[in-house]
């Protein structure tokens, strides 16, 4: 699923910052943990994987594909086939209904949004009475969960999710985490889970563990 050599990105307004990656390989369904302290480069190397950045140097190859050999457009259209992005700051749509948030994401893979998938996604996160709610109506757990059904929307091979369990307590951390879990198999997908919280790894005890040290 995952094949990363000898990575290198620099923001191409920074000097300083730039992230390193390890070599690292992960097999299809398996899973993995990006772990690091704040600012060590978690975040952007999910948008690495996503091909919403494009690294300076090494190889990077997701679900069979050379991000590295896509021009802008093959790498949208990559992304909306292919990849579930849980973000830190949910970005969820405020003026459209959680529903519509879910729909959505059809429009990144060019194909008509499943009615019935919208339906059943909300039922089996416990947002079927929230359907026609604005995402402000919800609590941050609602939100959240319909943020993962918006994920996993267009059935993606990869999905991402960049610290799901920041400020949340230890029961909703391992439900955040278990649904999550639960998602992605129900796709066979491999989850990959960028954080800095510790109870991420006792809550997927098979997932392999990235380490990044941090920027130079
Ligand atoms: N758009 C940008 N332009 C320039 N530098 C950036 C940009 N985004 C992030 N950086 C820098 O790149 C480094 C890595 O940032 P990143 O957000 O990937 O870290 P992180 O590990 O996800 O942090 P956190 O855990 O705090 O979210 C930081 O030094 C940050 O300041």
């Amino acid at each position: 699923m995952l094949q990363i050599t000898d990575l290198h990105y620099r923001y191409p307004t920074s000097t300083s910052a730039q992230l390193t990656v390890p070599s690292f390989s992960l097999e299809a369904g398996r899973h993995a943990i990006i772990l690091g302290p704040s600012g060590c480069g978690k975040s952007t190397l999910l948008h690495l994987l996503a091909a919403i950045l494009t690294p300076q140097q090494g190889s990077l190859h997701v679900a069979g594909t050379d991000l590295r050999a896509l021009t802008p457009r093959q790498a949208d259209a990559w992304r909306g086939r292919t990849v579930g992005f849980l973000p830190q700051k949910l970005a969820l749509i405020p003026s459209l209904s959680v529903f519509e948030n879910l729909t959505v994401a059809a429009y990144a893979t060019g194909r008509a949004p499943e009615i019935v998938r919208a339906t059943e996604l909300l039922a089996a996160l416990g947002l079927a009475d929230k359907a026609t709610a604005k995402p402000h109506a919800l609590s941050q757990g609602q939100q959240q969960r319909a943020a993962i059904a918006r994920a996993m929307f267009n059935r993606p091979a990869l999905l991402l999710a960049d610290e799901p369990t920041a400020n949340l307590d230890d029961a909703s951390c391992s439900a955040s985490i278990g649904l999550l879990n639960t998602q992605a198999a129900a796709v066979g997908a491999s989850l990959v889970i960028a954080t800095h919280d510790a109870r991420v790894l006792a809550a997927l005890p098979d997932a392999a563990v990235l380490r990044l040290g941090g920027t130079a």
